[in-house]
């Protein structure tokens, strides 16, 4: 029996996490993933205000205590002051994997000329894989879609659990 997987859905927003608006980018990242995912997996989520420490603690948590195999962040990758989350996340991993930033850019870009503006990024911490996404709600489900057929590889070969996708929607490249 496969182990269930754990996702953390990490919402970095500073009028989200004090209740200026309500959270619509997690709620977006969860539906995407329930979409997506035909293995069974369980959410962990949290948010945070947008700062360098707030982030790398909240994925740190999610990892080391939480042990999610998967983190999915959204806001704080553009270039605004308070936008920290490429920061956060590379002083939370132990490697970086620039590829998803630059394949969720070159899909955003066929949508908004500011997809250019985003500095997500990705990378590993132990055996869990931390993936930034924008903070617009409305790029959730085409950036997790862009990447997903990466992940479960991405995941085996960390040493996490294994994910099954829904070959309708995203079809899972494992090399043979
Ligand atoms: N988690 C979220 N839920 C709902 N809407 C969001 C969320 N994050 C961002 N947005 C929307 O996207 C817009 C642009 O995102 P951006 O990351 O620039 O937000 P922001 O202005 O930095 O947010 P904050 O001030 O809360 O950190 C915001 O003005 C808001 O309308
Ligand atoms: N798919 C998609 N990507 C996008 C956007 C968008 O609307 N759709 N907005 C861009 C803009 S305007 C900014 S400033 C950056 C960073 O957003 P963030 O700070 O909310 O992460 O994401 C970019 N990427």
């Amino acid at each position: 029996m496969e182990r269930r997987a754990r996702i953390g859905i990490l919402t970095i927003s500073d009028r989200a996490s004090t209740g200026v608006y309500a959270d619509a980018s997690g709620p977006a990242i969860d539906a995407t993933m329930s979409e997506i995912l035909t293995s069974p997996w369980e959410k962990v989520v949290r948010i945070v205000p947008d700062g360098i420490e707030s982030v790398r603690d909240a994925i740190i948590s999610l990892v080391d205590d939480e042990g999610c195999d998967l983190v999915l962040t959204t806001g704080g990758t553009g270039p605004a002051p308070r936008d920290l989350t490429p920061e956060a996340t590379e002083a939370a991993c132990e490697k970086m994997m620039p590829g998803f930033g630059e394949l969720m850019r070159r899909k955003s870009l066929e949508q908004v000329p500011t997809a250019i503006l985003s500095r997500q990024t990705a990378g590993t911490r132990g055996k869990a894989l931390i993936i930034n996404l924008p903070g617009k709600p409305s790029s959730i489900r085409m950036t997790l879609l862009a990447v997903f057929p990466a992940v479960p590889y991405c995941l085996d070969l960390i040493g996490a659990a294994r994910l099954e996708t829904d070959p309708a929607l995203v079809l899972a490249f494992r090399p043979s």
